[in-house]
């Protein structure tokens, strides 16, 4: 499936983030254009400091254009990604290309506005555009800063309405702002000043909150601010089908590695932290790496025919309840998501219920089949399945999101995940069957017996990831492949959960090899067959809390692990720059005489 491209504004007062967070927007490209619109030369000592500032946070995959003639830069590489810093320098220059300092409203910019909204439009790459956002300020005194504030709220104006998405960051915090953007049938972006069109028909995705996670503050858990990712069911066509997954950067590792030694601590005395840190710069692709400030959590909903043959402890009608319930805010995954800073998005794939609309934009079926004895869902259901995990993945990180978490919801769901993990690793069923949500001795009896049919139809199709989803996995499990995928395909670090993710998980590895390498799994679950999918996937947990909830809880109360072992990279001071006297350095007193 190949990645639409996708404009962004980032709005954003001075030193609010704004730039760092439209560079972490186009993280996953390997090539990108800055296209730099502030003055080439200047005797200002404190713009230059700025300027290098911004230089050093850049990596090698950035080649820097100094322009002001935006339109003709973003023309001359329509293909590939860009970078414009910012819209308020090159507005500055359009006044001074016509003397207009001190034309009050006589200046007319609209032909240099629409022609750049036009060059906007022709991308075929990802394109940001950082601008200031600065009506919010005080009228200025002067006529030449109302004439720029002004100009710079038109001109932000109209570059939003060419614009897919438009944020706003404040203090380093990212709201998306809802509005007019819509997309075509194929799910492609258009911009509204394209658009002849009404938006579609179909409802928008909303997701519970993403990208403006409540302040992590004690007490009750912050209402979910809505936030729409909208978009149209993608193309299934080859859903199926990986590019090669490229591993994070050794290189990186390397230099994170060699950084973890410098830092004011006994070298390894952080343990398995200094590897996270390591391998969380080395998907980032720097070190050290950026922060991790927009974790988002996605929960895969979905029945399961096989959890009427009494396997659970739970009816199925519990399933739709608990959507219900995480979509106000009320779940587990809710709180411990509140406490840590992480969106909650939950997605209806197949509850055997009418969910919400804005839940079930992308639902394949209601209810996945009885696997003990027919296919859960068909070849074609499956490609969508995959196909809507690979799109929420994608909508994701497109808004900024850096880490990602899949978690899940659907009784009955340890079945299905205990025979894929069974069939891929060859188990015998009382080996890796599990309790679940607390099943009773007869109901594991039936479960072991459910488990041993489901593995016997497995067996024949085990060498096909997409035909071993739709045999026994059903469409919560396959969008759970998807997405575990396609964010290693865009090289965005995922914390697995418990067993149904990460036997999801394994799939998803046989789908897209190498995938393993952007996971790290959260939490061991009790369930025996979690341990057995972790060591074929070479995953050790972060944590052991003897849980086994699911909905993504695990991974959660992992995250801010993770976040403090990148933070640690970025903030910890070295020897050098605290004057602390690094081992090596230390003074070796004389040997005493000891003949
Ligand atoms: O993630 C786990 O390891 C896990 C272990 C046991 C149960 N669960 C959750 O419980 C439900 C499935 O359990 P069961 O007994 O209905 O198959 C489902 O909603 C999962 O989220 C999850
Ligand atoms: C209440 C309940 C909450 C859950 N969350 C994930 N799986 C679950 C199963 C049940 C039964």
């Amino acid at each position: 499936m190949a990645h639409r491209a996708t404009r962004t504004l980032v709005l954003g007062g001075v030193r609010s983030g704004k730039s760092a967070h439209g560079e972490s927007l186009l993280r996953a490209h390997q090539q990108i254009r800055y296209l730099a619109t502030g003055p080439v030369t200047t005797t200002d000592a404190e713009w230059t400091a700025r300027v290098n500032t911004h230089k050093q946070r850049r990596d090698a995959r950035y080649t820097t254009i100094e322009t002001t003639d935006l339109a003709e830069a973003l023309r001359a590489a329509p293909d590939i990604p860009a970078l414009v810093d910012d819209l308020g320098s090159w507005l500055t220059a359009r006044i001074d290309a016509v003397d207009g300092w001190d034309s009050g409203s006589d200046i007319d910019l609209d032909a240099d506005i629409t022609e750049l909204c036009d060059a906007l439009a022709a991308m075929n790459a990802d394109v940001v555009l950082i601008s200031s956002e600065v009506g919010l300020s005080l009228v200025p005194p002067t006529p030449a800063g109302r004439l720029f504030q002004d100009l710079l709220g038109t001109l932000n104006s109209a570059v939003a309405q060419a614009c897919d998405r438009v944020s706003l960051v404040v203090a380093g915090r990212v709201l998306d702002l809802p509005g007019s953007s819509v997309e075509d049938h194929n799910g492609a972006p258009v911009s509204a000043a394209q658009s002849t069109t009404p938006a579609p028909a179909a409802a928008p995705v909303t997701t519970a909150p993403v990208a403006t996670p409540a302040p992590v503050t004690p007490g009750p858990v912050a209402e979910p601010t809505p936030v729409t990712v909208s978009g149209e069911l993608p193309d299934p066509t080859d859903a199926e089908v990986f590019d090669p997954i490229t591993p994070p950067s050794e290189a990186v590792a390397f230099e994170a590695r060699e950084r973890q030694k410098s830092l004011t601590k006994p070298p390894g005395s952080l343990g398995r932290l200094e590897e996270i840190g390591v391998w969380i710069s080395a998907c980032q692709g720097q070190c050290p790496p950026a922060p991790i400030t927009s974790p988002s959590v996605v929960v895969f909903a979905g029945d399961h025919g096989v959890a009427r043959g009494g396997v659970s402890a739970f009816p199925p009608e519990v399933t739709a309840q608990m959507v219900a319930n995480i979509e106000s805010g009320g779940a587990a995954v809710n709180v411990m998501a509140a406490r840590v800073g992480a969106s909650v998005t939950v997605v209806d794939m197949s509850v055997d219920a009418d969910t919400a609309p804005h839940l079930s934009t992308f639902k394949v079926r209601r209810s996945s089949e009885d696997l003990r004895t027919t296919d859960s869902i068909t070849l074609a259901e499956a490609r969508a399945a995959l196909a809507a995990g690979r799109a929420i993945a994608d909508r994701l990180i497109d808004s900024g999101s850096d880490l990602l978490i899949a978690g899940e919801m659907g009784i009955g769901n340890t079945t299905p995940a205990t025979v894929l993990i069974g069939a891929l690793t060859r188990r015998e069923p009382v080996e890796i069957v599990g309790r679940g949500t607390g099943v009773d001795d007869h109901g594991w009896m039936r479960k072991t017996a459910a488990i041993r049919d489901g593995m016997r139809r497995a067996r024949k199709v085990v060498h096909d990831p997409l035909a071993l989803l739709a045999a026994v996995g059903g469409a919560d499990l396959t969008a759970t492949s998807g997405f575990l995928a396609q964010a290693a395909l865009r090289r965005t670090p995922v914390i697995l959960d418990g067993v149904v993710i990460t036997a999801a998980a394994m799939v998803a590895n046989e789908l897209a090899p190498g995938a393993t390498r952007w996971w790290i799994a959260g939490h061991r679950s009790v369930e025996p067959a979690h341990q057995i999918a972790l060591d074929h996937l070479d995953l050790e947990p972060v944590l052991d809390l003897s849980m086994r909830l699911g909905e993504g809880s695990g991974a959660v109360l992992a995250l801010p692990v993770v976040q403090s072992a990148a933070d640690i990279l970025i903030s910890m001071a070295t020897f050098a720059e605290a004057g602390v006297t690094d081992r090596d350095d230390a003074a070796v007193p004389e040997a005493a005489e000891t003949s």
